[in-house]
């Protein structure tokens, strides 16, 4: 199919740092700033660009070639999730390309990327030499950014810019849900899903799994509600951890008392490790494609993951009662931790994918597992003492 490109007007990204690169906006004409950082990935715009742990970052591909198999429609599966986004919207301030395919072709697509970006008021920038860009993120490191459109694009000067910093911001709480929400309500295994900017196919590994997935506020006072679920997700999400104090609390908690298990993602990994004591650093230029070699501390067993972070957990010195699970075997950053008796584990990557390889997916079926034995015998217990007391519990909400 034939794309609609009828903005030719200049465009420009400046780093804060004092470089420019100009190019052809093929997005909406609107100025915005944010943190530049690239990613590796091959294929998945569409995921990608609507995943939440990318708001307040402007996106650099490196693959050159970006728009040539459309964007996809709105369509849900079967349990109300989107079948070919992460969330509902574009979650990214910005994208920098070095070539726009003026053409796309694919059963799935609804319309073009520059169509898209259009529609959701967010900048593209295409014809930007993406390899030069990349050699200095990745040399100086992410860097604060503004997307200019229009004639104010051409003048080369930053001195008059100001370059707000995102993760200053608590971005979580941005795009966090408001109320909980139930999917899958028959499934037999319940799950609280602590929502810092979950993705869509996460929830989509867990309802497909068998289970019921309640996704709660980031701050919400889970430990309270204990007894109307089986177990604990905590999702990916944008910016930086340190901004989740209350979520860091109520795990803390939930660690020391619980009796569930808990599964962390991403950003849930952070935030598990800062509850059980471990501080977070921020890498250079982060882990963001679908290709980053995680290695099973265990096993020695390496897997290819899909990542997009920017923090990592400094775990020189584990705490007492926990171990790491996974390392990345080209910078030997944290990929994953867990406790020593407890179910309770969390990994830097992303097993759900959406963009990028499955091989480590299976974590969703050990999470699972675990929730499934914890709850016959958490079960077994209740049982016992039900005799003695009828338990009123309130519903989530
Ligand atoms: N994908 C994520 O959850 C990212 C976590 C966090 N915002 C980071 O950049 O490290």
């Amino acid at each position: 199919m034939s794309n609609t490109v009828n903005n030719t007007l200049p465009a420009s990204l400046k780093l804060k740092t004092g470089q420019i690169f100009h190019g052809t906006s093929f997005g909406a004409p609107v100025n915005t700033f944010g943190e530049a950082v690239f990613t590796t990935s091959l294929v998945g715009y569409p995921e990608s660009m609507t995943d939440p742990s990318y708001t307040g970052q402007i996106l650099v591909f490196t693959q050159p070639l970006i728009g040539n198999y459309g964007v996809p429609g709105q369509d849900k599966d079967e349990f109300g999730l989107y079948k070919y986004f992460e969330s509902d919207g574009i979650q990214v301030e910005g994208i920098i390309v070095n070539d726009y395919a003026t053409e796309y072709s694919h059963w799935t697509a609804v319309e073009s990327l520059s169509e898209w970006c259009i529609r959701h008021n967010v900048p593209a920038i295409s014809g930007v030499d993406t390899r030069a860009l990349t050699q200095i993120l990745r040399d100086q490191g992410s860097t604060l950014a503004q997307i200019c459109v229009g004639e104010e694009s051409t003048i080369d000067n930053i001195s008059a810019l100001e370059f707000p910093n995102p993760n200053e911001e608590n971005l979580v709480a941005k795009v966090s849900t408001k109320v909980p929400i139930t999917y899958n309500p028959k499934g037999e295994l319940k799950i609280a899903v602590i929502d810092c900017g979950v993705k869509q196919n996460i929830l989509r590994c867990l309802a497909s799994r068998g289970a019921c997935v309640t996704v709660l506020p980031y701050n919400y006072d889970f430990n309270a509600v204990a007894d109307q679920f089986d177990g604990v997700f905590v999702s990916n999400g944008p910016g930086s951890p340190v901004a989740c104090v209350e979520t860091i609390k109520n795990l803390k908690a939930a660690i020391d008392h619980l009796k569930k298990p808990i599964f962390g993602i991403c950003m849930g990994n952070l935030l598990l490790g800062m509850a059980a004591g471990l501080q977070v650093y921020k890498l250079p230029f982060g882990n963001r494609g679908h290709n980053q070699p995680a290695l099973n501390v265990d096993t020695g067993l390496c897997y290819i993951t899909s990542q997009n972070h920017g923090y990592a957990l400094n775990d020189t010195c584990m705490p007492k009662s926990w171990k790491r699970l996974f390392v990345n075997a080209n910078d030997g950053s944290n990929e994953g931790i867990q406790h020593e008796s407890k179910p309770i584990f969390s990994v830097q990557f992303h097993p759900e994918a959406k963009g990028g390889p499955q091989d480590t997916v299976y974590l969703f079926e050990e999470f699972l597992k675990h929730v499934r034995a914890q709850k016959v015998e958490n079960e077994g217990f209740h049982a016992s003492i039900s005799d003695l007391q009828t338990s009123t519990v309130a519903a989530f909400a």
